[in-house]
């Protein structure tokens, strides 16, 4: 049985910008389940980061929200963002360990645990590397791994491998499957990538263009046991990309008319 972890009906999100009102998503019901790896993608502006910012319950004053939205079944959160930085002046075990010094672990146990994790996904030898002795992949593993040591039940990912190059990406694609696998934890996404969209998840919720509404739901139909790589050669995988770019492209061409429509008025 499913345990269902963030619900909304009918959610509405709107800012107030220079005194106008910017509606940002119209209409959002859908649940996640404990346990799920869920994605958002949609055109750029079109809500996804705003919708993770509600699942994680961080609305700024003078938002509007209309509608309900239910986030009761999350303990504890990860985040994880694309300009998200390690500590500098700390070094690799430094930064993992933070999390939980501010939680008030004590030293030797939260080392251990830094150690164990950081041994088990590659980290081994650079423990005491600081942030700029490491790659840009490397760094994000060890991002991943901060975020994962005070085992939050839910991680939210916006575009944590944009800024990546393709090969470095692909394996840390792998990366967050196997993170996925291990923890049982649920992790919700938001990527401009459909082919990451498709190698990771298990459901897919494509966003209209500004004011965002859910068009459709993919179900990922592919084994869990996957490489993120491997399964882009998969007839499923390509089947399920043709019908994204085509759904994702017709929501793209309808925010260029509209574009257009109000240039020439
Ligand atoms: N604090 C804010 N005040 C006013 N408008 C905002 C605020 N945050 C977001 N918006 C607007 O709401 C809309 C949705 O923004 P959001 O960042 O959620 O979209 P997104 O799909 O994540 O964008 P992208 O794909 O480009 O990262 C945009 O038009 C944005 O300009």
């Amino acid at each position: 049985m499913s345990t269902p972890m963030i619900t909304t009906q009918n959610l509405s999100i709107s800012y107030w910008s220079k005194n106008k009102r910017v509606e940002a998503l119209q209409d959002i019901s859908l649940t996640i389940n404990a346990g799920e790896f869920v994605t958002l993608i949609g055109p750029s502006g079109c809500g996804k980061s705003t919708l993770l910012n509600v699942i994680a319950g961080l609305i700024r004053p003078g938002t509007d929200v209309k509608g309900t939205f239910n986030n009761s079944g999350i303990k504890e959160i990860g985040y994880l963002f694309q300009k998200q930085t390690l500590l500098p002046w700390r070094t690799v075990l430094g930064n993992v360990t933070a999390p939980l010094e501010i939680r008030g672990v004590p030293r030797n146990e939260g080392r251990e645990k830094a150690l164990a994790l950081l041994a088990k996904y590659g980290l081994y030898g650079f423990e005491q590397s600081f942030p700029r002795e490491l790659s840009g992949g490397m760094q994000q593993r060890v991002l991943l791994i901060r975020t994962l040591i005070y085992e939050p039940d839910v991680v939210l990912l916006d575009e944590p491998l944009s800024s990546l190059d393709a090969q470095t990406r692909a394996l840390l694609q792998d990366e967050f499957l196997r993170l996925w696998r291990d923890t049982g934890c649920t992790f919700i996404l938001v990527t401009h990538d459909l082919d990451e969209a498709i190698a990771l998840s298990q459901r897919v919720f494509l966003l209209s263009s500004r004011p965002g509404k859910i068009v459709k739901e993919f179900q990922i139909e592919l084994p869990t046991e996957r490489s993120a790589i491997a399964i882009r050669t998969d007839p499923r995988f390509q089947k399920i990309q043709r019908e994204m770019w085509s759904d994702l492209t017709a929501q793209v061409l309808q925010q260029q008319d509209r574009g257009f429509a109000l240039f020439k008025t």
